[in-house]
């Protein structure tokens, strides 16, 4: 347990140690024994990752945004399921952060496939289109500040990031709680939304993810 190191150095350095190179599934199981066993950690998980993975696979995206890397966990997870020639777009803003989850997705094998744009998130959508050539996003994770989950939904909607059909999920619903969120969507008459109940990664307690289809 090398204390001077960061808890999410310490997750990268077990994934280097103990996960298959290349192999995107053995990352992820790898993060979840580390975090389930040794470190918690705010990685989506493998409950909450069904529900991610089912939902990826219903937008079957060409163009991906998640809005908080942290260490990469559902970057990977994600562009595993990615069709070819399909691209995840991944903002992080913590530059150590960012640093680690880089290492994470070249050691999975997806980095062809992922992006990591650095920054705040409320800086980088205005720029998605011009400077990163994105036309409009078919999926969108939302798994960075809570209270970002609502100016940023309304930001993407004011940069016309959106089209009929995409299909917005968003972490945390119950813990630690998206309120405004939530509100916001299920009043909107833009979105159809659906409730994915689940549990709070690595622990026993209650969470959910929201999914918002964009309606136009
Ligand atoms: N506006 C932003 N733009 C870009 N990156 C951002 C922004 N806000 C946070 N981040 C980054 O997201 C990463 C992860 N992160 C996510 C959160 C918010 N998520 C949680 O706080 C959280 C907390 C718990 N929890 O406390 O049990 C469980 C979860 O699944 C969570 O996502 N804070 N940092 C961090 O690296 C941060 O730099
Ligand atoms: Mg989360």
């Amino acid at each position: 347990f090398i204390m001077n190191q960061s808890k999410e150095q310490r997750i990268l350095n077990f994934v280097l140690q103990n996960a298959v190179r290349g192999d995107p599934c053995s990352v992820m199981d790898t993060i979840d024994k580390y975090c389930s066993q040794k470190e918690w950690a705010m990685n989506v998980g493998n409950e909450k990752g069904l529900i991610l993975d089912k939902t990826v696979e219903e937008a079957n995206p060409s163009v991906a945004l998640e809005l908080g890397t942290y260490c990469g966990y559902s970057a990977v997870r994600i562009s595993r399921l990615l069709k070819a020639g399909a691209r995840l777009l991944t903002v992080e803003f913590n530059p150590e952060f960012a640093a680690i989850a880089k290492q994470m997705i070249e050691f999975a094998g997806v980095q062809d496939k992922v992006k990591l744009l650095e920054g705040p998130s409320e800086e980088i959508i205005p720029q998605l289109k011009k400077k990163y050539e994105v036309d409009t996003l078919d999926f969108v994770f939302l798994d960075h500040w809570k209270d970002r989950y609502t100016p940023d939904t309304i930001l993407l909607q004011e940069c016309n990031l959106l089209r009929k059909g995409s299909i917005l999920l968003a972490d945390n619903i119950i813990f630690p709680g998206a309120p405004d969120f939530l509100n916001y969507v299920r009043k909107s008459p833009h979105f159809k939304c659906t409730n994915y109940p689940s549990h709070l990664e690595y622990m026993q307690v209650e969470d959910a993810m929201e999914k918002a289809v964009f309606l136009g």
